[in-house]
Parts: C-alpha cells; structure tokens; sequence
C-alpha cells in the first residue's frame, strides 16, 4: 500500500483576509517559507513532499514512520502563521492513499514509486517561443497528466521549468500518462522503499536517458 500525509492550514483563508487588500506581498513571503520549510523536513525524513496549494501541502511518506512524520510536521509549524493539521491516508495507489486521509487503514507499505518529467529540449522551444510558451506546455503537460492519473491513480505535481513530478501506484503506470501527453518528454521512474530516495533514482534515470539523447521511459530500481 502506498502512504500519504496531507497538511491543512487551519484559518489560513481568515488569516489572508485578515490582512487587508495590500496582502499578497505578505503572502508570498510566507509561502516561500513555508515551501522551503515543507521541502526541508519532509525529505529529510526520506518522503517526496510538493507544496501543492499552501493552504493544503502534501507528501508521498511510504515506509517513514509515524513519529518522524509528526516531527516533520512540528518543524513546519514554525513556518505558519496558523495552525496545522494533517491527516495520513493508505491506498492501493497514491491517489486512494490521497482520498483515503484520516481513515485509518492498515496494510503493508510498498516501495514507493515515483517518476521525473522533463519536456525535451525546452531551452531552445524557450528561445525561439519565449519562456511563456514553454511554461504553458509544461502546465499543458500537467493537466494531461493529471487526467491520466484519474485512470490509474497517480497524483501529478509542477516542479518548475518544464519538469514534474508523479506519485505513481507501480512503474507501468507512467504510459498511461505518457500515451497521452503531447510533447516530447523524458520520464525517469525510481522506485525504492524511502519517496525522496525514489525521486533521486527517477532523476538518475532522467539524466541517463537526457545522456543518450532518448525520450521514453528508463526504470531505476
Ligand atoms: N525542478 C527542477 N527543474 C529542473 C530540473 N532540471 C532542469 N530544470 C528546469 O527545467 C528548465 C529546462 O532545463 P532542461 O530540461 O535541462 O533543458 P532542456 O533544454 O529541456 O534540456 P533537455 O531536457 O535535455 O532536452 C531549467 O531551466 C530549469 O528551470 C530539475 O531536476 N528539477
């Protein structure tokens, strides 16, 4: 079964519109923070964390145990200006584990498994188009992925520049998305019991294929 902790900032709507109408730059502010806070101590405790809406974080934590994911958690709280809650949920695939938060279920934790997208040769598509363009084809890219994710139960999150990243249920699972995603892309997919060790084995396999100058997929186990 895979793992997931989705946080909740508790009031976070009341406390931006606590702020008044000369807010954002305030909001932003402490976004960055709590972005930098969340990627800090999540993956410090070896799950793939992503920042998702702020307002709401979550984190792929396969086989991290409770207590550490309470200490991450602790470590955030000094990042907010409200109060955090989170829920843990268990799935079959992350998107069950996703929906599944706060019911409880018991079961054997799987390898995590999660894959890296890059869109080829961006710089130049950014170059000649601009940079919007390619940021608009990542987007593209995310939403198409998204859509595939509803199928097979992955949850797809943007990492910037033309990449992203998967919570994938098992390896196969990355056609899916790719049968239907448009644009050349590179998928490395890592699998390990430990999220964050996953995802660097994904980026080795992304810079593996990026070396033999082949799109597709390539697996590192
Ligand atoms: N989050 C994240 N962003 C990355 C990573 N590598 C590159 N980027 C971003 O993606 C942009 C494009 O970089 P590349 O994908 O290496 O450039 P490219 O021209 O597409 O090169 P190829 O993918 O090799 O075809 C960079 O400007 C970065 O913003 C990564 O590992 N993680």
């Amino acid at each position: 079964m895979h793992k997931v902790v989705l946080i909740s900032l508790r009031g976070y709507r009341e406390w931006t519109e606590s702020l008044g109408p000369r807010r954002e730059h305030i909001i932003q502010k402490v976004q960055a923070r709590i972005h930098g806070a969340l990627w800090s101590s999540f993956t410090a405790v070896g799950a793939l964390p992503h920042h998702f809406r702020y307002d709401y974080l979550i984190a792929l934590a396969n086989n991290v145990p409770r207590h550490w994911i309470d200490a991450a958690v602790a470590k955030i709280r000094r990042s907010t200006p409200v109060e955090v809650d989170y829920c843990i949920g268990m799935g079959d695939t992350p998107l069950d584990a996703y929906r599944s938060c706060g019911e409880h279920k018991e079961g054997k934790e799987s390898n995590a498994v999660v894959a890296h997208v890059d869109i080829v040769n961006s710089t130049d598509a950014t170059r000649i188009n601009g940079p919007i363009h390619t940021y608009l084809r990542a987007i593209d890219m995310l939403r198409t992925a998204a859509g595939a994710c509803e199928d097979v139960g992955c949850i797809a999150f943007y990492l910037g520049g033309d990449n992203m990243v998967v919570y994938l249920p098992e390896p196969r699972a990355i056609y899916a998305l790719l049968d239907r995603v448009e644009a050349p892309v590179r998928a490395g997919v890592g699998v390990s019991p430990r999220p964050y060790t996953a995802f660097v084995k994904a980026t080795k396999g992304l810079d593996a294929l990026r070396a033999e100058n082949k799109t597709g997929v390539k697996v590192v186990r």
